[in-house]
């Protein structure tokens, strides 16, 4: 790398200058335009770069230890010091030092941080405005002075944040400069730049963002999964810079198609997924085939004991630039987060709903653990909205097509595994919903930054069961992040999205089309008034039947929640669970068989219960006669419940959690050791129904999961009325409340 620097120096001494006095003012205060790195973001950046060898260590994944020599800094440290430091002022005596607290923060120039005052090789600047890309992002103004000084790099920023162009700007740069330099450009010449990627999506994706930032180099991009004629024959034609998966990069170096004999920058990107994916070999394969003297720059969100040996073995002398550091949320600011408590049983139903009212007709991506829950989900989606399933057993050939069509607003919700979760950089996704709970934090960020990106605004949901409450809060705690917990959408919701989204795809109707039925139209409307159009936009919305009902507890379809309100005054007792039941087994027995979970209410001053029944049953209920200074009703927004509040500490000890835990080891903080903690086989919401009594379900129809053991399930003492039933009341009075009798019973009736 000596050489190279020496060689860089030579060239680019000038301009270097000039970016370091840019990064001063640059760093001191964030173009306007860069709205995601706001001035207190940078002064808490700044905050962070107090570099000691104490604090440093506590920098998650980017422990001192993680890096060769002690000679990390941070960017923003970097770069508010280039001003008055030499390229040699970066070395190690600086890099322990405080930073300067009295360093001002002055106002910043926009046209600072602008491509075109970058001096840039007016063909790249050019190809980069044509792109819309006109100012520097943060990750890249922290990178572009280190890197154009031949540096080696580690660098870690947040996701969408531009991480391809922080490597791709200054190497494109010194490309495109050496490519004017020379006369002719030889067929068959040796490629220069080597960038590495873990998955083949992220190398199509890296290639595409360098080619069309430099087009006149020739870029080159190989992965596995599909032939290789057409990869030697580019190859072969003479390349500039090759992006790839290790596999196949191997593959082609044996079958001496590739040549990695003159390559004088290697970018390492997303180098803890290479170890994620197994390829940690091939890379090490493929850095010993490297010149050694070459500019690395790495990019990884964690540091892996395998990724710091990497980093030691490797790479000289590099410079750490750590955007996200320990304490800052390690999502981009603009993405908003939600938590959604759902069951095992409704999960589907309530995905749709999520997608029609959060993404509002715009893309989503819809993140699942399993390949199978992948298919699953994407099928059942289909019915009503356009969705397609990405995974690693679908060929390469059609997750092409798939991406394509996504990116192209094809279809509107891809349902991918984790394979999507790295580096995809879609534009405009406006929702991702995490229809599984990610294995770790690092997918739990990865997955949500594919929306949110290049300073965008987007939506991240996060569907969780009851017994998977603790690990939301880890969650929480491990990404510094605040979820704002919400109830599915109810029905109504549902309803509004879709006939707004039906009355924007209608805006995109071709007026000759419209033209054309306006005959039709015109005779509907004078015979049936508005709603015939009303009965055109619920057709067009999916609603051709009217929605059935949905519980408000559980959001199971074909359920109503109703509320049994008692007049205190009428009884001695407390409403229980058991005696709910026994008060509906004196009404309408087939209420008190079919009834699901029942919730007393938290009001203290409300003697009341919530319980969900079946469509029919509720109906016929509610036409029965009750007892004086009883209501029941049918609710359409659930009352603050008892059992609402946080779990206690005995939560999940008898949970579906704890009884997984036997069988997957998991860290204190709840995640798996192995992988998957959330995985698609966690348990059902059920978990509350062993440890807590107030929450009850019985055994009806639907159920299914949960034990037949114990007695807790036993709700008024009987299975059903259809078993031994009558004999034995095992409840509560609904009336007195005292147990062993009903309330038709009750003696102080
Ligand atoms: N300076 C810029 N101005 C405008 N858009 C930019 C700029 N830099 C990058 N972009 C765009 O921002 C998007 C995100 O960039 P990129 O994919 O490089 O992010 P990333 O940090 O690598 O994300 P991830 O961590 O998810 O892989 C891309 O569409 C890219 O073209």
């Amino acid at each position: 790398m000596a050489s190279l620097l020496g060689v860089t120096a030579i060239h680019h001494a000038p301009n270097l200058d000039m970016y370091r006095r840019m990064g001063t003012t640059a760093t001191a205060s964030p173009a306007p335009s860069l709205s995601f790195a706001d001035k207190s973001h940078l002064i808490a950046l700044k905050a962070q770069a107090c570099f000691s060898g104490t604090n440093r260590r506590n920098l998650s994944g980017f422990s001192s230890s993680a890096i060769a020599t002690p000679n990390s800094i941070l960017s923003e440290e970097a770069f508010s010091s280039l001003d008055g430091f030499s390229k040699d002022s970066l070395d190690d005596n600086f890099i322990d030092s405080e930073p300067d607290s009295s360093l001002a923060f002055s106002a910043a120039d926009d046209d600072e941080l602008a491509i075109s005052k970058l001096h840039l090789p007016q063909r790249l600047t050019d190809a980069l405005q044509k792109r819309g890309i006109t100012h520097l992002f943060p990750i890249q103004r922290a990178v572009l002075v280190p890197a154009l000084e031949g540096r080696d790099l580690i660098a870690r920023a947040k996701t969408g944040t531009g991480k391809t162009l922080a490597f791709g700007i200054p190497i494109l740069k010194k490309l495109t400069e050496d490519d004017e330099l020379r006369s002719s450009r030889r067929r068959s010449r040796l490629p220069r730049v080597l960038v590495l990627t873990p998955t083949r999506e992220l190398a199509k994706q890296v290639e595409k963002e360098i080619k069309e930032s430099a087009p006149y180099l020739n870029t080159v991009c190989v992965y596995g999964g599909v032939s290789y004629v057409t990869q030697q024959n580019a190859l072969s034609r003479g390349v500039d810079v090759v992006v790839g998966t290790p596999g196949r990069i191997i593959d082609l170096i044996n079958g001496n198609s590739l040549n990695l004999g003159e390559v004088e920058y290697l970018v390492l990107d997303e180098a803890d997924q290479m170890l994620a994916v197994g390829f940690e070999e091939d890379v090490e394969v493929i850095l010993e085939k490297l010149p050694s003297q070459r500019q690395n720059m790495l990019f990884s969100a964690t540091m892996p004991t395998w990724v710091k040996k990497l980093a030691r073995k490797y790479l000289e002398n590099p410079l750490t630039i750590d955007l996200v550091g320990d304490q800052d949320e390690k999502l981009a600011e603009g993405i908003k987060l939600h938590a959604i408590l759902t069951t095992a049983t409704s999960k589907q139903t309530i995905l749709r709903d999520l997608v029609t009212v959060y993404a509002k007709g715009g893309k989503t991506i819809v993140f699942t653990q399993t390949k199978r829950d992948a298919d699953e989900v994407s099928l059942a989606l289909a019915n009503s909205i356009t969705s397609e399933a990405l995974h690693g057993d679908i060929s390469q050939h059609q997750r092409e097509r798939t991406l394509n069509g996504f990116r192209q607003g094809k279809f509107t919700v891809l349902v991918a595994t984790d394979v999507a979760s790295r580096g995809l950089d879609i534009p405009n996704v406006d929702l991702v919903i995490h229809y599984e709970l990610p294995n770790d934090p690092e997918t739990f960020v990865h997955r949500s930054g594919r929306t949110g990106r290049a300073g965008k605004e987007g939506t991240a949901i996060l569907m969780f069961t009851n017994s998977q409450r603790r690990t939301v809060r880890s969650l929480e705690r491990d990404v510094g992040c605040k979820f704002e917990f919400a109830n599915p959408p109810a029905i109504e919701e549902v309803l509004e999205s879709s006939a707004e989204q039906v009355v924007v795809t209608l805006r995109g109707v071709h007026p000759e089309s419209i033209e054309f039925f306006t005959p039709t139209a015109q005779k509907l409307i004078d015979e049936q008034g508005p709603g015939a159009l009303a009965a055109a936009l619920a057709q067009l919305s999916g609603f051709s039947h009217p929605p059935s009902s949905r519980s408000l507890i559980n959001h199971e379809q074909g359920w109503v929640t109703l509320q049994l309100t008692r007049d205190p005054s009428y009884s001695r007792g407390f409403l229980s669970a058991r005696s709910v039941t026994g008060f509906l087994s004196d009404i309408y027995s087939p209420a008190a068989d079919e009834v699901g979970k029942i919730h007393l209410i938290a009001d203290e001053r409300i003697n009341g219960a919530v319980f969900d029944l079946p469509e029919e049953i509720a109906k016929e209920l509610l036409n029965k006669e009750l007892p004086e200074g009883n209501t029941i009703l049918k609710v359409t927004k659930l009352p603050p419940l008892q059992d609402d509040g946080p779990p206690s500490d005995n939560y999940g000890r008898f949970s579906g959690r704890e009884r997984n835990s036997r069988n997957s080891s998991r860290d204190r903080r709840g995640y798996r050791t192995s992988r998957g903690w959330g995985s698609s086989r966690d348990s059902d919401d059920d978990g509350d129904l062993f440890g807590r009594n107030r929450s009850f379900r019985t055994n009806s129809s639907r159920g299914r999961n949960f034990k037949s053991s114990g007695d807790d399930w036993l709700i008024g003492g009987r299975r059903s009325s259809r078993s031994s039933s009558v004999d034995r009341f095992g409840g509560s009075c609904f009336n007195c409340g005292r147990m062993g009798h009903r309330a038709s019973e009750c003696p102080d009736k």
